[in-house]
């Protein structure tokens, strides 16, 4: 039989470990990485851990190389059967859900709407809704004698969710005031604060061991699925109104169009298809960016000198943002590399091996029986975990201070590590994947970071409060404050004039 070196991997002590939950309920109370990051300072970047409800031990994988195997071959790792079922109940069976050709066919149809060119579309309805923003917020802090307490993830994803609606087809969430709007924050709430305790966490492990439960009408399950029964509603009823329109710049009415003109109708997405991605794009096009922005500008309070630098570079800038201008402001750049490096909004994912393999190592690891692997091999049916936080804070690749906010080391020669020494993917991060099935929107994402960010601390201030906010994963990276998810309070003043 295949040998396999998972069993002589190094591990965080068994203590740690309950016989029942194995390594995972200690992952699952810390915050997102948390555990992960300590172990792998005692353990190195490539170990396995305990997993629950007896399951073969799982491998903690924060080695670029052996990430970069993992992401560039996306045929031989999958998504873990305990992924895909909640993804389809939320979702549906779109981009993020399916596997194999089905997915390599979605992705080339769906690329073209996220070219460079299709993101400078987008530039416009972008702008509108950062400045909506601004002055949804200047108009509540001049209401309350200059400065105001808010919870700013309702403010960050109100906006990118008008975003989103915009560019994705042409509709107005008119700032999370429509009745839609409402009901996706309200069932997106129910569904990040139901994940956060002790019973999503049992119901991750029993989905794992059987995935087919998902289908029984359990309530935790009809909740996710409450999301995207709202959002296929919303969709039949513009997909019946023809919104898709022939001179459309929303991301339905490209593919549609592009579809037509090369006139392959097998080539297309089926209307289901075409509703599931809708859902897809609302959802992780809207929550993902909210959650890292929210902890960026959290970073940004708790740095007032950074904030003001980066308001005086916006400020000398002097107008609104274009698509080609993002990328001439440097300190801004800067700053969204660092919080996106810091507060990656998927902070982990999960692959599992399809066939046995050898996986390269760029550090070779030392054996529980004394023996140095460069590479490891590992059998069909390996789960891994990759918790991304932990590969950007590595001390030993981005030194002494990786885990502190410090955005001026992206424009400091020999401030970041060169890219030999990174993982391969954007900027030398892992913060939208890699390979295959990295982050489609990551342009899109990209680009309203840097003009939500800019547009909003041009006009306001931001400082922090006392609260003590926790940074957890439910499903994507969440503020948790005072037990509650999705609340991340900062106090917002009127800026400082120039
Ligand atoms: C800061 C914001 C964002 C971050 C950090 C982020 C991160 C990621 C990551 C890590 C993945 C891979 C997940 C995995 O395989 O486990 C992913 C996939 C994906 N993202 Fe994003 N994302 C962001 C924003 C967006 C936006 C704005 C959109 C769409 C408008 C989007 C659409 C998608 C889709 C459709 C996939 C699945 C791609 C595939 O499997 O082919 N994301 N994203």
């Amino acid at each position: 039989q295949y040998q396999q070196d998972v069993h002589r991997l190094p591990s965080p002590p068994r203590r740690l470990a309950s016989w029942l939950w194995g390594h995972e309920l200690a992952i699952f109370e810390g915050e997102a990485d948390e555990m992960y990051t300590k172990w792998a300072a005692a353990c190195g970047a490539f170990y396995k851990i305990k997993g629950a409800l007896l399951h073969p031990d799982i491998i903690v994988a924060a080695d670029h190389a052996a990430v970069q195997h993992i992401f560039q071959n996306s045929d031989d790792y999958v998504k873990s059967p305990a992924f895909r079922p909640p993804v389809a109940n939320v979702l549906g069976k779109g981009l993020v859900w399916a596997e194999g050709d089905d997915h390599k066919r979605q992705r080339r149809i769906l690329a073209p709407a996220f070219s460079p060119e299709s993101i400078k579309g987008m530039a416009d309805d972008v702008s509108e809704c950062a400045e909506k923003l601004a002055s949804r917020l200047t108009n509540f802090v001049l209401s309350h004698a200059g400065g105001a307490t808010v919870n700013i993830v309702e403010y960050t994803s109100t906006c990118t969710l008008d975003i989103i609606g915009r560019v994705a087809f042409g509709h107005d969430f008119r700032s999370g005031q429509t009745t839609e709007a409402k009901q996706i924050a309200a069932s997106w709430h129910g569904h990040v604060n139901g994940g956060l305790g002790f019973g999503a966490f049992v119901a991750m492990l029993v989905i794992r061991a059987v995935p087919d439960i998902t289908r029984i009408p359990l309530p935790a399950i009809k909740a996710g699925g409450r999301i995207r029964e709202i959002i296929t509603k919303l969709s039949m009823r513009l997909i019946d109104r023809g919104i898709f329109t022939e001179r459309g710049r929303d991301i339905m009415s490209i593919l549609m169009r592009a579809d037509k003109e090369r006139g392959e109708k097998e080539a297309g997405l089926t209307p289901q298809q075409i509703v599931d991605n809708v859902n897809t794009f609302i959802m992780v096009g809207h929550e993902t960016t909210a959650g890292s922005l929210s902890f960026t500008l959290l970073e940004l309070a708790r740095h007032p000198e950074k904030q003001q630098r980066l308001r005086d570079e916006v400020r000398e800038f002097g107008r609104d943002l274009t698509y080609d201008d993002v990328q001439r402001l440097e300190y801004l750049d800067a700053v969204v590399k660092e919080g996106l490096r810091l507060h990656p909004a998927s902070p982990q994912t999960e692959r599992v091996a399809l066939r046995d393999d050898v996986i390269p190592l760029t550090k070779p690891v030392r054996t529980t029986d004394g023996q140095t692997l460069s590479c490891v091999r590992v059998r069909a049916g390996q789960v891994f975990h990759v918790p991304f936080t932990t590969m950007h804070v590595n001390p030993s690749v981005w030194g002494a201070n990786a885990a502190q906010f410090r955005p001026e080391r992206w424009i400091t020669p020999g401030g970041v590590p060169p890219p030999s020494a990174l993982p391969h993917g954007w900027s030398g991060l892992v913060t939208f994947c890699d390979g295959p099935r990295n982050c489609i929107g990551y342009r899109l994402a990209i680009f309203e970071f840097k003009v939500i960010l800019a547009t909003l601390v041009r006009a306001l201030e931001f400082h922090d409060t006392t609260a003590v906010v926790r940074e957890k994963i439910s499903p994507t990276l969440q503020p948790v404050t005072d037990g509650r998810g999705g609340l991340l309070p900062l106090f917002v003043t009127l800026a400082p004039p120039a």
